[in-house]
């Protein structure tokens, strides 16, 4: 009953108004440090928001909460309408996450990890699934290698193949353009495309204004946990952008 009350509460809006993120008074600390202050954010269905600060801004920690991986300290997180502390099983389904850290199982195969993970998500048809996703990212010979064998671009390839295998509807990256050579950075690119084609979110994180201004529609920028910088991209010239991003990490 109070969970129901404090759902009323967060989500006042008719579903088809409802942003598909809504972020409000989000607040986490980690032993009574704080290190998000606060944040209101919201992106509807089909946005792409890029989020920059420097190292420890809090990037990372607004991912996790939003792949319901950590709880907020206060406020709330919403996706698709759904808590991603009360609902956290609903909205990991709607999730996909690339992480710093692969999130793979290092004994089995890159086709048995991404199996594994089809079977946790109810994925139809999951073996299909997964045998296309390697053959998209470029490691349909290596599907039957040990993921501990793979090199770090590989890994994140194949990350993303497992954050994209069920479909996700909000697509989380951190920093996902990293380690990827010339080629895996523009499937990368490929595979946005086709997210979002398919009516899908984007949240990334980078420390790249020009990756931000090419993937993103909106450009957030976080310095000790709070937003200092929030602008649509439309207009916006790289310049401009890597001027704002020095003021907010020097
Ligand atoms: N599990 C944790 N326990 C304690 N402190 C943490 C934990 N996770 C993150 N922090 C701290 O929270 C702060 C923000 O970290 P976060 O990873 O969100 O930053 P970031 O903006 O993603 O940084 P980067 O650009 O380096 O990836 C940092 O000071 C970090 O040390």
């Amino acid at each position: 009953m109070a969970q129901d009350a404090r759902r009323q509460e967060a989500s006042p809006r008719p579903e088809a108004e409802r942003p598909l993120v809504e972020i409000e008074g989000l607040r986490k600390s980690f032993a009574f440090r704080p290190v998000l202050r606060g944040i209101d954010l919201s992106l509807r269905a089909g946005e792409r928001l890029a989020l920059l600060g420097a190292n420890g801004a809090g990037k990372t920690t607004l991912l996790r909460i939003l792949a319901c991986l950590t709880r907020p300290t206060a406020g709330h997180a919403l996706v698709a309408g759904l808590d991603c502390v009360h609902d956290a099983q609903e909205v990991r389904r709607l999730v996909g996450f690339v992480a710093h850290q692969p999130y793979l199982y290092e004994e089995l195969t890159a086709l048995e990890n991404l199996l594994f993970f089809a079977r946790m998500y109810g994925v139809a048809r999951g073996r299909e699934r997964a045998l296309l996703l390697l053959e998209r990212v470029g490691l349909a010979r290596r599907a039957r290698d040990r993921v501990g064998s793979l090199s770090r671009g590989q890994l994140q390839r194949l990350a993303l193949a497992r954050a994209l295998l069920h479909g996700p509807r909000l697509l989380l990256l951190d920093e996902a353009e990293t380690g990827l050579d010339e080629a895996g950075t523009a499937l990368l690119s490929t595979l946005l495309a086709e997210h979002m084609a398919e009516g899908g979110t984007l949240i990334l994180t980078t420390h790249r204004p020009e990756f931000a201004l090419q993937q993103a529609d909106r450009l957030v920028m976080l310095k000790d946990g709070r937003i200092v910088y929030h602008e649509t991209v439309a207009g916006l010239e790289l310049a401009q952008v890597r001027r704002a991003y020095q003021e907010v990490v020097g």
